[in-house]
């Protein structure tokens, strides 16, 4: 059964590009989490060993540049972020849908739906003005058919490679609900087979979905629609934060050594960590947290007012006449802006030395003019979830994922920073590029086998 808080109406009321069974992200119910550590955990370590098992030759590796330690340790300079890319493609695909996306092989050719997600975003910008004054009328003018056939007509390029890509999504996203469909209408065994162990989200949905009353019942079409609409939201920022925590950890090496040894102490007492025992390594936790204070990958949303509101200040503010202002009113429809960085960042909660990377500071009681701020975030006094209704449903499940591969990584991997200046660029998503390379996002890490 569904989380009885979050119905399929509710579902359809957040509509088909973000609705998906909360019981897999809410800490309220109980967590029954898609995403196997074990599985994950073995195939994420004979992908690392498979790649790594020769570094020295590094043949494999797409950039090459080798250079050596005074221990005689051969680095190699790889593109952390592709990779982590991939690997948080994989995890949506496998945890989300019971799909996989990409074996991890080196040099694999990508998959048409990674490729056209990835596109998405910037073939969005190339018609961002057209978008913002003409498709809110012509999505009104006639059938869905006739509009498909003025944009195939229309001699617009951009646009016409924002039709394949959706083209694309969608006839992978039909292929993989036809193929669960099919097996859960064989019965769940077989669905068991086609998906290991049967518990990806839209497994889940499905099935809650074909118990649902009528009235609650989510179509076809809606169903369909979360393939997208979780891997859009799953993929970048997820992979944005592992990088950002690897590229934090190739300049900090007391933090990344001292996280090694709690790792691999953990590793020597428990050996495969459940769980529990990996979400309650301090300093893990702490590294986690403190990035996504001080680096949240998503840094501002933006709402629009349903209605007239007066919205209190916490503190009060000087107008320009000299007066103090104790609330600002918000008329009905207007944008607001959430500065999602600036909560993270400000330094009357988190002090002096809020600008400041300390994963420490998470391993002592949290000071009460942080306790006391009462940010609505759903994450650690955070607004880097975002707060509400609308709050992000993949919290918990990006929590794992990269505790998952950064426990992995580290215990096997030593990380440095490569010779290129890395300059994170602050777009919707925040991204890393390198100085002077034209924008093209990568993040470049020397990387050697502990
Ligand atoms: C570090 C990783 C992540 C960060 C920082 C993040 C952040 C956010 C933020 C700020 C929002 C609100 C955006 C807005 O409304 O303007 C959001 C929404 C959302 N996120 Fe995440 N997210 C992350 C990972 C994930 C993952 C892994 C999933 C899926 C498994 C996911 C699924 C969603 C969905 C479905 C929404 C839309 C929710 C709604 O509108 O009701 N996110 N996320």
């Amino acid at each position: 059964m569904l989380n009885p808080v979050f119905s399929t109406a509710h579902m359809r009321e957040m509509g088909p590009w973000v609705s998906l069974p909360r019981i897999l992200v809410s800490n309220k119910v109980n967590f029954q989490y898609p995403l196997s550590t074990t599985w994950f955990t073995e195939w994420l370590r004979a992908s690392i060993a498979q790649k790594v098992t020769d570094v020295p030759q590094e043949v494999n590796c797409s950039s090459k540049v080798t250079t050596h330690t005074p221990q005689s340790i051969a680095l190699i300079q790889i593109d952390v972020l592709s990779w982590m890319t991939r690997t948080a493609m994989e995890l949506i695909g496998q945890g989300g849908f019971g799909y996989s996306f990409d074996s991890l092989a080196e040099g694999a050719t990508p998959h048409p739906y990674a490729v056209s997600i990835k596109g998405m975003a910037p073939a969005l910008l190339k018609i961002a003005i057209a978008r913002s004054y003409l498709v809110g009328t012509a999505v009104k003018i006639g059938t869905p058919r006739f509009r498909r056939l003025v944009v195939d007509l229309l001699p617009w390029k951009n646009l016409h490679d924002l039709r394949d890509i959706v083209d694309t999504m969608h006839k992978v996203s039909v292929e993989i609900y036809e193929s669960k469909k099919r097996a859960l209408l064989n019965g769940d065994d077989a669905v068991m087979k086609q998906m290991e162990m049967g518990k990806d989200i839209l497994s889940i949905l499905m099935r809650a979905n074909m118990d649902a009353s009528e009235e609650d019942k989510l179509d076809e079409s809606e169903l369909i629609a979360q393939i997208s609409g979780l891997t859009f939201a799953a993929v970048d920022t997820t992979s944005g934060a592992i990088s950002r925590i690897l590229h934090l950890l190739a300049q900090h090496l007391h933090v990344q050594e001292k996280l090694r040894r709690e790792v691999t102490d953990a590793r020597s007492k428990h050996g495969d960590l459940s769980y529990d025992e990996l979400v309650s390594l301090p300093y893990l936790d702490a590294i986690c947290r403190e990035t996504l204070r001080l680096y949240p990958p998503v840094s501002y949303a933006s709402r629009t007012a349903r209605e007239d509101i007066v919205m209190p200040l916490s503190k009060p503010i000087k107008g320009l006449n000299g007066k103090e202002i104790y609330e600002i009113p918000i008329l009905n429809n207007t944008n607001v802006i959430i500065s999602i960085l600036a909560a993270n960042r400000n330094p009357e909660i988190w002090g002096s030395d809020c600008l400041e990377w300390i994963p420490e500071r998470w391993l002592t009681p949290l000071p009460s003019s942080v306790t006391d701020a009462h940010i609505p975030g759903i994450y650690s006094h955070l607004m880097t979830f975002l707060a509400g209704g609308r709050a992000c449903l993949g919290f918990k499940f990006s929590q794992l994922e990269m505790k998952i591969v950064l426990s992995l990584l580290v215990e096997s991997f030593r990380l440095a920073p490569s010779d290129k200046e890395i300059f994170w660029q602050m777009t919707s998503l925040t991204t890393p590029t390198v100085v002077g390379e034209g924008g093209r996002t990568q993040l470049p890490l020397k990387v050697s086998k502990v």
